[in-house]
């Protein structure tokens, strides 16, 4: 199976599940892994034949941007249903970041895998 990735994308956004939290904007960072043919892409060398990795990312920039999620498990699971219902994507896997949230670890978060691998 062959992926498109978008690596280390950076977003903030009212995250969490405290009061303080819904006074401020945080940053969370998305990694994505989503299916494509590359082979197709690379034969005809046009961006119509793959995944656009751009579109996806201002699509996620945009809603992450205007949203208030309390769980970090819920703002993850919407952009998991706005890449398989808006883009020609089957499978995904998804990190969602929290960078500096927990005093002492670097980040914290949830990984969810999605769709059918085809
Ligand atoms: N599984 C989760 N645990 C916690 C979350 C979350 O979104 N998912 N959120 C918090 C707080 O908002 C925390 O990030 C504040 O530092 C705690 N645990």
């Amino acid at each position: 199976m062959d992926i498109v990735f978008i690596s280390d994308l950076d977003i903030d956004t009212v995250i969490g599940i405290y009061d303080w939290e819904r006074e401020i904007r945080q940053t969370v960072r998305l990694n994505i892994e989503m299916n494509a043919d590359i082979a197709r892409a690379a034969a005809t060398d046009h961006i119509d034949d793959t995944l656009d990795y751009k579109a996806v990312a201002k699509r996620l920039i945009g809603f992450v941007e205007k949203s208030e999620f309390g769980l970090v498990e819920t703002l993850a699971e919407r952009c998991a249903e706005i890449i398989l219902s808006e883009f020609p994507v089957q499978w995904l896997r998804l990190k969602l970041d929290k960078p500096g949230a927990v005093r002492g670890s670097r980040s914290v978060g949830v990984i969810i895998e999605r769709g059918q691998r085809p």
